[in-house]
């Protein structure tokens, strides 16, 4: 009885937030990013590296941690972590993916892929990109282009009629070698802040 319980909760704990078995699934060659030396998802070039999604055990991992390199995050509580993991799961169309050094058990990088269901276009699915990081003593091997390819290919694989990102200017050059384009006419983010005094 009692192991059952342990084995219940070491299940939980590892539960992914969307199936893994998807990345497999994942063809880089039809990415038009350059690799050098070649790898994708499923091999990331270090057997001590892992593309997976988000588990529910990585509040440990340091998946916080990794997101405050991004921009501020806040003091969330386990609880906090947990009931925002459950919500997720449970509406659909967060596809947040991380890699992770397997070594020290540590997150060192992660991207997100929302999509959005739309009526236009025939009940279309948008994906959007959001919060790629990449822990920076980890920076400059790959790794942003790795986990940016990688969930960009997940939005195709998942019938998504396109994807969009906002970013600072300095990322636009990194952005359009992984094939995404400024649109002459038709590139402008705009922003109503409601989180601080106008
Ligand atoms: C949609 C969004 O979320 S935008 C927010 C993006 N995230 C951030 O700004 C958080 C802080 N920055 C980071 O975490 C990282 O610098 C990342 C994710 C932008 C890039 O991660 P890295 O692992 O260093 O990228 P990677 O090694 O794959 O670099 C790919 C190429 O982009 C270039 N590049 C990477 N970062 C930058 C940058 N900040 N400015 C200009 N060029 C860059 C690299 O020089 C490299 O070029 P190369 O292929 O010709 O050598």
């Amino acid at each position: 009885m009692g192991m059952e319980k342990n084995g219940n909760a070491e299940g939980k704990l590892s539960e992914y937030l969307y199936p893994p078995e998807i990345l497999k699934r994942l063809d880089f060659s039809k990415s038009p990013a350059k690799f050098h030396p070649k790898i994708s998802a499923v091999d990331p070039g270090e057997d001590w590296m892992i593309v997976r999604p988000l588990q529910r055990s990585d509040y440990d991992k340091g998946f916080l941690q990794l997101l405050s390199q991004l921009t501020s995050v806040g003091n969330i509580t386990r609880k906090q972590y947990d009931d925002r993991f459950t919500k997720m799961k449970h509406s659909g169309g967060y596809y947040v993916t991380v890699i992770e050094d397997t070594r020290i058990n540590k997150l060192i990088g992660a991207a997100t892929l929302t999509i959005e269901q739309k009526f236009i276009h025939n009940c279309s699915l948008r994906g959007r990109l959001e919060d790629v990081v990449v822990n920076d003593t980890y920076r400059g091997k790959q790794l942003g282009k790795l986990i940016v390819v990688t969930v960009s290919l997940l939005a195709q694989e998942l019938g998504c009629y396109k994807m969009s990102l906002d970013c600072k200017d300095k990322l636009i050059k990194f952005y359009e070698t992984l094939g995404y384009k400024m649109e002459p006419g038709n590139s402008n983010a705009m922003n109503m802040r409601f989180d601080e005094p106008s």
